[in-house]
């Protein structure tokens, strides 16, 4: 197979390379990034080979390498009525992502080889992105007993997290960030103080106030981000700070990297585009972890991503059924979806808006994600595999959650304007999405 993408703007921070180029790819690889290749020649060199030619024209749009969500629930297995591997990454590719990080707390929880190995198993046979597993640091995220840390590594975690709680033993935190850090796993930290939280659902302030629901300071993600950042160093570990929503937060961030430590930041672009002035009822489609943060830590954040403090914009993609979001705001759970609108919130919010170079946001949304990982993605360069999006820069619309391939309808952006749209998502050389409004 065959496919010239012809006249595309490429953005590619890996090679410093931006500017007009035709991309050949040939079967899983990307064969030629040129100034020119000629499309007869390609489709003579087709005939003869009886193989597929695909001739996209890009002229105008984004030419980027995959992104790479390093934040997302796929809910599979145990919660197939939230979203499923094949749901959960069809809305990833649909948001033009080619690799995503699946956090472990599913049921069972991620926490044996056994179950990476069934999960990495279910990847192959219904994903259309690339699947790395994230396991849990404890065994059934329960607090007590470590995961056996060299098995989860061999079966193909690339992290360890207890997303969507913390570990609050802070010995056994130590121990477990001792054993990644000899097994050259990752740390993804989830920041919240378990005790200091109780029952808040919502960011303590004036929201909490006017709808009388117990709130979260902001203390409840610093007082862990500094513990595990004081850990890190302690330990060796390779840590980042999974959906980092308070100022504190990221100038502990910039402490630590300035301190040399080998510590990481992601933000979510909810916690970007929204402040908690901009929940206007008790929606629970505004009921996230880490709660939607006051304007001064919106503000902060904005310049923690400007001034490449924080590394890494992930989605933090949580779908939860209809039925769960419509219990009230005290009851419903956690979290929203991501997946479909991330790259339209980023591009309107933070690229059109000046507070990023589009070369920031890629590298924000795939080349730093992979030199996280440390695997050889997010780049557009000859020989490397084709994971790629084009994306309409004009393309102006209104977020319709109708349209998610995900089964979580969970959004705070339902009706929002955006500009920005993905147009075609290519894993390994395959389109694995192409939009509707493709000509
Ligand atoms: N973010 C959320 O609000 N919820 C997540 C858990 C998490 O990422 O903390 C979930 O699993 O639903
Ligand atoms: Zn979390």
């Amino acid at each position: 197979m065959l496919t010239l993408i012809k006249n595309g703007y490429v953005i590619d921070p890996a090679s410093d390379r931006e500017g007009c180029y035709d991309l050949l790819l040939e079967g899983e690889i990307i064969r030629a990034v040129k100034k020119e290749i000629d499309s007869d020649e390609i489709q003579q060199e087709a005939d003869k080979k009886g193989v597929r030619f695909t001739l996209i024209d890009a002229k105008d749009k984004y030419v980027m390498p995959g992104f790479i969500d390093l934040h997302v629930h796929l809910r599979e297995p145990g919660y197939e009525y939230k979203e499923t591997i094949a749901t959960g990454s069809k809305a990833a590719a649909a948001g033009g992502y080619t690799t995503i990080c699946p956090m472990p707390n599913t049921k069972p929880v991620i926490d044996s080889s056994d179950m990476v190995k069934l999960l990495l198993k279910k990847a192959q046979e219904e994903a259309v992105v690339h699947i790395l597993p994230v396991g849990s640091v404890t065994l059934g995220q329960d607090g007590k007993e470590l995961v056996n840390v060299k098995k989860l590594k061999e079966a193909g975690c690339v992290a360890l997290s207890e997303d969507g709680k913390s570990v609050m033993d802070t010995a056994l935190y130590a121990e477990a960030m001792r054993q990644a850090a000899n097994n050259h796993l990752l740390i993804f930290a989830h920041c919240e103080d378990k005790s200091l939280v109780g029952k808040g659902v919502i960011n303590q302030g004036k929201k909490s106030e006017e709808f009388q629901l117990p709130g979260i300071c902001n203390a409840v993600e610093d007082i862990i981000t500094a513990r595990d950042i004081l850990l890190a160093k302690e330990t060796g570990a390779t840590l980042h700070l999974c959906h980092c929503s308070t100022k504190d937060s990221v100038a502990m961030l910039a402490l630590a990297k300035k301190d040399g430590l080998k510590v990481t930041g992601e933000v979510c672009p909810h916690h970007f585009t929204l402040s908690d002035e901009d929940i206007l009822s008790a929606d629970t489609n505004y009921k996230m972890n880490p709660p939607i943060r006051s304007r001064d830590d919106v503000e902060a954040l904005k310049e923690a991503l400007r001034n490449n403090i924080l590394d890494v914009i992930s989605t933090d993609h949580a779908p939860h059924s209809e039925e769960e979001k419509s219990k009230s705001f005290a009851e419903a759970p956690f979290g929203i979806v991501g997946s479909e609108t991330a790259f339209a919130l980023t591009y309107t919010e933070l690229v059109k808006q000046g507070y990023l170079t589009i070369k920031q946001m890629v590298e924000k949304m795939s080349s730093n994600p992979a030199k996280i990982l440390g695997i050889d993605k997010g780049c557009i360069g000859e020989g490397y595999v084709a994971d790629l999006v084009i994306a309409d820069p004009n393309a102006e619309y209104t977020i319709d959650k109708k349209q998610f391939f995900s089964k979580g309808k969970n959004t705070p952006f339902h009706g929002r304007k955006v500009t920005g749209r993905i147009e075609y998502t290519f894993v390994a050389g395959r389109m694995v999405y192409r939009s509707e409004n493709v000509s």
